[in-house]
């Protein structure tokens, strides 16, 4: 099954977010999903048919057995029989038709659904960094929950009530006429009632879901944020405040909940409220012509029936009408996001070039590179570094710097502005993403784990990893002796996102995962967070042994960290301020002197505060 794909493919990670988008399109697409389902969605409609026939004859029966039969006499008798024997006969087959196409169409339904939040979330997974910093995550929960859950009510209900329905509405109407014209025109006569109620409601149901929706996204969203900051909030004692904030917004989510609802059963009760009128209307026309003996009573019997079958179809279509316009605020949403295209691609084909991992050099270029994350605002200025194959680099630099924008330029979480980044003198954009990823390796600062074993997360859920492979990786990381500390080893569970170990520990298990992968360049950004000497000696060996052969660039927040590097780079406002070995630079006294300097007066200083506690 294709991914949604839109005219605006061009689009390069952009705004999609704002401004309208073509909602007919976005219609489009989604019934694009029920396309491979087009036969179960006609067996659904002749089953619709069937069930609907068989339930519009059963009121002409009793017409006929009141007329024909219970008035006539006690001759009647028999065919009176075989009237109650069709009666229950048509009941059996309304039943079974029915219940094959509410089968056949939750099975479609659920499975083309199944199959959006699956290219969603491919979709998704495939942007590039830029994306997520403009989408947040609460928002694309979202998207994936509760925008497809909307989209498949489209499919099990809206689509299929708009035909089954309408069909019916139509069939009742040509029942009714036939039974009695001029009954019939009477009738009629309210479509235009049913029309203008429909139009007057249409606006206020349509904005009171929009505004609900938008509360509950801004609820979602919030939450999202709270439960990942869940550590800081606590740290400084922000519950309160948090809880205020989440109040204001719950408290705002329930006012437009409420005022949907009210919308929502205004518009059913008008709707009951006309139906009721209508069969009074009939009961009471009706009712003087058979007195006048004008009408039959069996007529007017089945009439009465089928002008409450007349108003069925129509509040089952007015109230898929609210779920339709749910169906168009949701298909909208998620266009939007179907219509970003990763900003960050595979290069086109005839561009395309390979480099062999088994081969690759290791030789790192930043060719006068320029680098904005948003307009205007450029954070590297023209930097040109240049890195031998298995040389040790260590970058330096203040907050803000740019050293982490360096490094998420090698890995193509972003692209440069200007200039190129090559590897081995072939420039990143033209090798394929997969190939890329091969050749460079990123331990980071909080090492992402999944939920699942520690042997799924050094092998990345690859089972042609063999065990053993891992148990050696982790041994010389020196990861080993934590995890047979935990209670099922190497099998035993994290929590999401590795809670349950330590910044360190996350660490190590990077560390191993990389011996796994063997990337030709590694890239650390070290642990910011404060490391216990132990765990900071262990990351020390552990980096030292994963650096051998390999490219290595580690962005240190502690100078011991690179002291012995090849070369240390030392960054500031988004250029290289200095360059060289550890000696070179503390004698010349400079700009790296001076953070050497301020970060032993900090170690001092916290080895003092931790001597006198
Ligand atoms: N996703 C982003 N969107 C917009 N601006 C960003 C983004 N990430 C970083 N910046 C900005 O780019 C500049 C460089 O940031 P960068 O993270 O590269 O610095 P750094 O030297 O790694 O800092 P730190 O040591 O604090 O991690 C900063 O001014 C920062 O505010």
């Amino acid at each position: 099954m294709k991914t949604i794909r839109t005219d605006e493919s061009k689009r390069n990670d952009g705004p999609a977010e704002t401004g309208n988008v073509d909602r007919g399109k976005a219609l489009r697409a989604l019934l694009a999903y029920a396309k491979p389902h087009r036969r179960t969605f006609l067996l659904v409609f002749l089953c619709s048919f069937l069930a609907i026939s068989a339930d519009l004859l059963q009121p002409y029966l009793i017409k006929i057995a009141i007329d024909e039969n219970v008035l006539a006499g006690p001759e009647g008798f028999r065919t009176l029989v075989w009237i109650g024997g069709s009666f229950l006969l048509l009941a059996v087959l309304s039943f079974v038709f029915t219940f094959v196409q509410a089968n056949l169409l939750q099975r479609a339904g659920q499975g083309i659904v199944a199959q959006l939040r699956k290219d969603l979330f491919h979709h998704i997974s495939s942007q590039s960094m830029s994306f997520f910093d403009r989408h947040p995550i609460g928002s694309l929960v979202t998207n994936e929950s509760s925008d497809t859950e909307t989209i498949s009510q489209f499919f099990t209900q809206v689509l299929v009530s708009l035909v089954r329905d309408g069909l019916m509405l139509v069939l009742v109407v040509c029942f009714m006429f036939s039974l009695d014209a001029t009954l019939a025109s009477y009738c009629l006569l309210l479509f235009p009632v049913i029309f203008g109620i429909s139009i007057a409601f249409r606006k206020l149901l349509r904005s009171s879901y929009q505004r609900a929706r938008a509360q509950l996204s801004r609820l979602i969203a919030f939450t999202a944020e709270n439960l990942s900051g869940m550590s800081l909030i606590q740290a400084f004692h922000q519950e309160k405040e948090q809880t205020r904030q989440f109040t204001e917004r719950n408290a705002q989510y329930l006012k437009e909940n409420l005022r949907e609802v009210r919308a929502t059963v205004s518009f059913n009760r008008t709707f009951d409220m006309l139906g009721s009128i209508s069969v009074a209307l009939v009961v009471w026309l009706g009712g003087m012509a058979v007195l006048g003996r004008k009408l039959d009573f069996g007529i007017l019997y089945a009439f009465i029936n089928y002008i409450r079958l007349f108003f069925q179809p129509i509040n089952a279509i007015t109230q898929q009408w609210n779920t339709l316009q749910s169906t168009l605020v949701s298909a909208e949403r998620l266009w939007r996001i179907f219509s970003v295209q990763p900003a960050v691609r595979d290069p086109q084909p005839e561009e395309a070039k390979e480099l062999d991992p088994d081969r690759v050099q290791g030789k790192v270029d930043f060719n006068r590179i320029r680098f904005s994350y948003v307009d205007d605002l450029e954070v590297l200025h023209g930097l040109d570094l240049h890195i031998k194959p298995g040389e040790f680099i260590g970058i330096v630099g203040t907050t803000g710097a740019g050293k982490s924008s360096l490094v998420n330029l090698l890995t193509r979480f972003y692209d440069v502005n200007k200039g190129s980044v090559e590897i081995d003198g072939v420039d990143i954009r033209k090798l394929p993403l997969d190939s890329l990823h091969h050749i460079v390796g990123l331990v980071q600062q909080e090492p992402f784990l999944y939920s699942g074993t520690i042997l799924d997360n050094v092998r990345l859920f690859r089972e042609d990893v063999p065990r053993e492979d891992v148990i050696r990786a982790c041994k010389l990381v020196g990861a080993h002796p934590m995890i047979q500390r935990l209670k099922s080893g190497y099998d035993a569970k994290l929590s999401e996102r590795g809670s349950g170990l330590s910044a360190g520990e996350r660490q190590l298990i990077a560390f191993a995962r990389i011996l796994i992968f063997q990337p030709k360049i590694l890239i650390l950004d070290e642990a910011t967070a404060h490391l216990d000497s132990h765990s900071e000696q262990m990351i020390q060996r552990a980096l030292n042994y994963v650096s051998q052969g390999r490219t290595t660039i580690v962005i240190a927040h502690r100078l011991s960290t690179i002291q012995h590097a090849d070369r240390i780079i030392v960054m500031q406002g988004g250029v290289i301020a200095e360059e060289g070995p550890h000696d070179v630079l503390m004698k010349r006294g400079g700009y790296y002197a001076e953070l050497h300097r301020q970060s032993r007066g900090i170690a001092a200083a916290a080895g003092g505060a931790a001597g006198g506690s």
